[in-house]
């Protein structure tokens, strides 16, 4: 045989184990998007990188179930109400949030450490902390007034152009960690910088640990220099706080009676138990951090923005919160009575959510959906969220940002309370759904609306004349919101 038939040979075999591991691959009946032959896929996920927002909608459109390429694996997706109720259904012995969270962020080399291991911070975040929603009220409210007359500060009747996305940053930071750490740390510039690049440092993380191959993610992972530099920072700030608790609790244990309560001590109490309390308790202030302030700015980002392109939302908005607050005062039982503003956020989320995926989990064990779609252990699934949202079949059209659509009069009573923006359903899964739906949304709804409630009492806003409301940025399937000023001023009285 000569040289050239042996090499044509070799070709054929290549050829048949490239088809046969094709074929044979187990979520090879599930409809792809784009192509599903291996290399070819690679292309897919360039185009998923670029382009997830039109590739889901295509998905969604076209089927119950489908699947995308990222570089590494396939992500399968279902489309639908029903299918984002069964997805949420699935118990935790078969799938898993938190492995899933791993894989999309790389939480260890991102993150922290140890914040799978020990994630003391879902704990609190869900018990003490929301429970303790309206006795922490007043700070917040008080945080986020000093913080907007530091940050947006017009004189007379000039307008200024403002950074919104830093801005906003800024004020949620701040009003966060009223909460987190308290006065007068909450006011540190340099511990607020730490914390706010932190929460955008993570994402540069993920971006660049996307394009990096599983076996050397771990050594690239320790070369970035972010969750390190903050987590260093932070100790810096916390370190001595936490350890004179620590000392005082070995010390005083129950005796200790003007022990303080509040959410560090809450963490606190919860590293307690573990060898390493410093350490973890630092990690869930900052894991913390990352969850509240990306997702809270972001989110106030694109209602600013919405409210800037549509100044004529203001005035409705204005005598709602007028109203509300001359009979309640500025309390959690007032900003629950806002419904306008309400929906007007929960409108802006459902448009703009802060990733086009959602209820996101690791398939631990095989499973088998309702259609007879097999999904085996390892792969990653999610809801379409996006795409959910912008369903005719569950709103109105769904493409327009129709604010007042949730508190509507034309709906009943019992329906305005089933829309409210903290309601999660299987047609609003913008903080996901189910049992891992994201617990600070009731933290987040109560700070966003009074944010916005501010605003609107102390400022005219607008873009710019000529200047619409820009596009979303898609990377990957996360949604980030454009860049760009949005003009404030005084508010002239009787000028809107
Ligand atoms: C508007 C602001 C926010 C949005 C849109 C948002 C959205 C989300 C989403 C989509 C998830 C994943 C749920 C899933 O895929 O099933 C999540 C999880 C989570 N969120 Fe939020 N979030 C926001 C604010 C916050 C805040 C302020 C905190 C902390 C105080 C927080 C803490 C968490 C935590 C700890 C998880 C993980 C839950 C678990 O592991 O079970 N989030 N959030």
């Amino acid at each position: 045989m000569d040289g050239s038939v042996q090499l044509l040979y070799a070709w054929a075999a290549a050829a048949i184990i490239y088809v046969l591991y094709w074929r044979t691959h187990p979520l090879y009946s599930i409809p792809t998007i784009g192509s599903s032959a291996p290399l070819l896929s690679y292309l897919g996920a360039w185009r998923y990188f670029r382009e997830a927002r039109e590739i889901l909608q295509e998905g969604y459109s076209k089927h119950k179930v489908f699947k995308v390429a990222l570089l590494e694996q396939w992500l399968v997706v279902v489309s639908g109400s029903a299918m984002n109720e069964e997805l949420r259904k699935i118990p935790d012995s078969h799938v898993s949030f938190m492995l899933a969270a791993d894989e999309f962020l790389h939480t260890k080399l991102t993150i922290a450490p140890d914040v799978n291991t020990h994630p003391i911070h879902i704990g609190v975040i869900r018990g003490p902390l929301t429970r303790n929603l309206g006795l922490l009220f007043a700070d917040v409210v008080d945080e986020i007034k000093v913080a907007f007359s530091d940050v947006i500060n017009p004189q007379g009747d000039d307008w200024i152009e403002v950074p919104v996305l830093a801005t906003m940053a800024q004020v949620v930071s701040r009003a966060s960690n009223r909460v987190f750490v308290g006065l007068p740390l909450c006011r540190n510039t340099d511990y607020l910088e730490t914390v706010v690049n932190f929460a955008f440092d993570v994402a540069k993380g993920r971006d660049v640990l996307s394009v990096v191959p599983g076996m050397l993610k771990g050594l690239v992972g320790k070369l970035l220099p972010w969750s390190r530099r903050a987590i260093k920072r932070t100790t810096h700030y916390l370190a001595p706080t936490i350890q004179e608790r620590l000392q005082k609790l070995r010390e005083l244990g129950e005796d200790w009676n003007d022990r303080p309560d509040d959410y560090l001590m809450w963490v606190i109490d919860e590293a307690n138990k573990t060898r390493n309390a410093i350490d973890l308790a630092i990690q869930a202030i900052l894991v913390s951090n990352f969850a509240a302030i990306h997702t809270s700015s972001n989110s106030i980002t694109h209602a600013l923005y919405h409210l800037a392109a549509n100044p004529e939302y203001i005035q409705p908005l204005r005598e709602e919160v007028e109203a509300v607050t001359k009979e309640y005062g500025w309390t959690k039982a007032a900003v629950g009575k806002m419904y306008k503003l309400d929906s007007f956020m929960r409108e802006s989320q459902r448009l703009n959510g802060i990733v086009g995926i959602s209820v996101m989990r690791k398939v631990l064990q095989d499973v088998t959906l309702s259609d007879g779609t097999l999904i085996p252990k390892g792969t990653l699934v999610a809801a379409a969220a996006a795409a959910t949202h912008v369903d005719e079949e569950y709103y109105d059209h769904p493409d327009k940002f129709d604010p007042f659509r949730f508190s509507d009069k034309r709906l009943e009573e019992s329906e305005r309370v089933r829309h409210q923006y903290i309601n999660t359903s299987a047609k609003f899964v913008a903080f996901g759904h189910g049992k891992h739906a994201c617990p600070g949304r009731f933290f987040a709804v109560n700070e966003l609306k009074v944010m916005m409630a501010y605003m609107v009492l102390n400022y005219d806003i607008k873009f710019k004349d000529g200047v619409g409301r820009p596009d979303n940025i898609w990377i990957w399937h996360s949604v980030i919101p454009a860049d760009v000023k949005v003009m404030f001023r005084k508010r002239q009285v009787g000028t809107m």
